[in-house]
C-alpha cells in the first residue's frame, strides 16, 4: 500500500509536465479591463513602456514658483500666472511668476517646486485664467501672491519617471495578477496582458445515484455535492473546468470523455472502490476494448483515511494522452484529495498562496485513529486556540464546509490524548 506522500509524488509526476507544457504554449491575450484577468498568471516579463509619472506633475493643490525668485527678505510676493489644471499641456511659468497648479497637472516649464494653497498669502485662489480655451476669467495683472517662506527645490513635485523609469520591470513571469499589478500595467501603457494558459480540467462525477442540481429527487438517489464543489476549487485554483454527470456503465463513461473535446486533465469522482458496479475501474483498468480511450491507470490503495482508494495515470483519447486522477466519491474524501494531491500543483502553476504548510497546535480532546493510517481530520480553532476535531466518517459534508483546518494524524498513532501536539493545516476549500 502506497503512503500518501508517494501517492502525492505520483500525482505531482504526472501533472507537473502538463503544466510546465501548458507554461512554454503561445500565451492568452487579455485586455486589461477584462474582468477574466485578474488572478491569472504573467506568461512572461512585463516591462514599462513608459515613464510614471510621465512627466513633472504637482503633489498638491497650490502654486508652482521658481525657487531663484526668492530672493531677500520674506514676505516674498510674486504676480500669479495663468493657472495649470490636470489634463492641461505644460506651459511656461515665467521668471517672477507663482502659476495656480492643481494636483496632478504638470508643472509648468521653469517652475521647480509647489507650494500648497495653504502656505500661500491669500490662503486661497483668487480669479483664475486658463493658458489656452475660452472662457477666460483673466487673473489682473496686478494680481499677487505672497508667501512667509522660500521651498526648497523639488518640493510637492512628483518627478518624471519617479515610480518606475520606461523599461522597468513590472511583473516578472509566473506572478499571478492582483487588483493592484492590474493597475500598475495599466498606469505603464499596457492594454493586454500576456497570460499563461489554464489547465483545462474535464471533472467527472459518476454514479447512477447522483442527482443534477434542481432535478427530483428519486428513491434512493443523492444531490451532486462532488462535481460544483470541486468545480468550484479547481477553478479557484486557477483551472478551467468541464463538468459531467455520468451513470454507472463505462462505456457512457467512455463515450463522454471522447465527446468532450480537448483537455490537459480528467479528474473522476466515486468508481473506484471494491463494488461491483465501479465504473470508473471498469472504464480503464485494464479493460481497453474502447473505440478510442484507452488506459493505462493504476488503481492502489493509499495508507490514509480518508481518501484510501485512489487511481491515477494516463488515458489516450483520440490520440492524445489525457492525464488522469480518479478520486472516491464520498465527498469528504474527494475534496481531501484533491486538496492533497492536485490542487497544491495548480496553486503553484496559478503563483496562488499555497495552503499545505504545516504547523503544529494543541488538540482539545482525546482522539483515535487508525494506527496503520495516515489520517486527515477535519477541525476548528476553539476560543483557547485549542483545535477541535470532527469525527472522521468521510460522507460528514457539512462538518467538512464549516472546517477551518485539517489535522495530520500520522501512520502508527492508535490515539492522541487531549493536550498532545497536532500537525495542522489550514483549509478553506
Ligand atoms: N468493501 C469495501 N467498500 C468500500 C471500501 C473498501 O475498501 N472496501 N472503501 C470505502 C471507501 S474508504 C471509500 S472512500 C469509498 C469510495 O468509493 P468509490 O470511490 O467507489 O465511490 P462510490 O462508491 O461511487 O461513492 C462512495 C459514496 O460517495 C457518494 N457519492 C459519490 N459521488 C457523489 C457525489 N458526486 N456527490 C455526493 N456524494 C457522492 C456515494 O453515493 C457513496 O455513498 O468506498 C468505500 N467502500
Ligand atoms: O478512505 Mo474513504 O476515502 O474513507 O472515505
Amino acid at each position: 500500500m502506497r503512503s500518501h506522500a508517494e501517492h502525492a509524488a505520483v500525482v505531482a509526476e504526472l501533472v507537473l509536465p502538463l503544466l510546465e507544457d501548458l507554461a512554454l504554449r503561445a500565451p492568452e491575450l487579455i485586455p486589461i479591463d477584462d474582468r477574466a484577468l485578474s488572478g491569472r498568471v504573467a506568461a512572461h516579463d512585463i516591462a514599462a513602456a513608459l515613464a510614471l509619472p510621465p512627466f513633472d506633475n504637482s503633489q498638491m493643490d497650490g502654486y508652482a514658483v521658481r525657487t531663484a525668485d526668492f530672493t531677500g527678505a520674506p514676505p516674498f510676493a510674486l504676480t500669479v500666472g495663468p493657472t495649470a489644471a490636470a489634463g492641461d499641456p505644460p506651459f511656461m511659468c515665467p521668471p517672477g511668476v507663482a502659476c495656480p497648479v492643481m494636483t496632478g497637472a504638470a508643472v509648468p516649464f521653469g517652475a521647480d517646486a509647489v507650494i500648497p494653497i495653504e502656505q500661500a498669502d491669500p490662503p486661497r485662489f483668487g480669479r483664475l485664467h486658463r493658458p489656452t480655451g475660452t472662457p477666460l476669467p483673466l487673473a489682473s495683472p496686478e494680481e499677487t501672491v505672497a508667501f512667509a517662506e522660500a521651498p526648497s527645490a523639488g518640493a510637492f513635485v512628483r518627478a518624471q519617471g519617479s515610480d518606475h523609469r520606461p523599461g522597468a520591470p513590472l511583473l516578472r513571469a509566473g506572478t499571478r495578477l492582483r487588483p493592484t499589478s492590474i493597475g500598475l500595467l495599466a498606469s505603464a501603457g499596457i492594454s493586454t496582458v500576456p497570460v499563461r494558459l489554464r489547465p483545462r480540467v474535464l471533472l467527472l462525477s459518476t454514479g447512477d445515484e447522483v442527482t443534477a442540481p434542481g432535478e427530483p429527487l428519486g428513491p434512493g438517489r443523492i444531490y451532486d455535492a462532488n462535481a460544483p464543489m470541486l468545480a468550484a476549487a479547481l477553478r479557484e485554483a486557477g483551472a478551467d473546468v468541464t463538468t459531467r454527470r455520468v451513470a454507472d456503465r463505462p462505456e457512457a463513461l467512455r463515450a463522454c470523455i471522447e465527446a468532450a473535446g480537448t483537455h490537459d486533465l480528467l479528474v473522476t469522482s466515486g468508481g473506484i472502490s471494491a463494488g461491483a458496479f465501479e465504473v470508473v475501474r471498469d472504464a480503464f483498468g485494464g479493460d481497453s476494448d474502447a473505440a478510442h480511450s484507452t488506459g493505462d491507470i493504476s488503481f492502489t490503495g493509499i495508507a490514509m483515511q480518508p481518501g484510501g482508494p485512489q487511481g491515477a495515470g494516463s488515458i489516450v483519447v483520440d490520440g492524445r494522452r489525457l492525464v488522469t486522477l480518479c478520486f472516491p466519491g464520498n465527498p469528504v474524501s474527494s475534496a481531501i484529495s484533491a486538496e492533497l494531491f492536485l490542487l497544491p500543483l495548480l496553486r503553484a502553476y496559478a503563483g496562488a498562496p499555497a495552503h499545505g504548510e504545516r504547523s503544529t497546535a494543541v488538540l482539545a480532546h482525546d482522539a483515535d485513529s487508525p494506527e496503520h493510517k495516515h489520517q486527515v481530520r477535519r477541525g476548528r480553532f476553539l476560543d483557547d486556540g485549542t483545535v477541535a476535531l470532527t469525527p472522521p466518517s468521510s460522507h460528514l459534508l457539512a462538518d467538512l464546509a464549516r472546517a477551518e483546518l485539517l489535522a495530520h494524524i500520522p501512520i502508527g498513532v492508535a490515539h492522541l490524548a487531549a493536550g498532545s501536539p497536532i500537525e495542522i493545516q489550514r483549509f478553506d476549500v
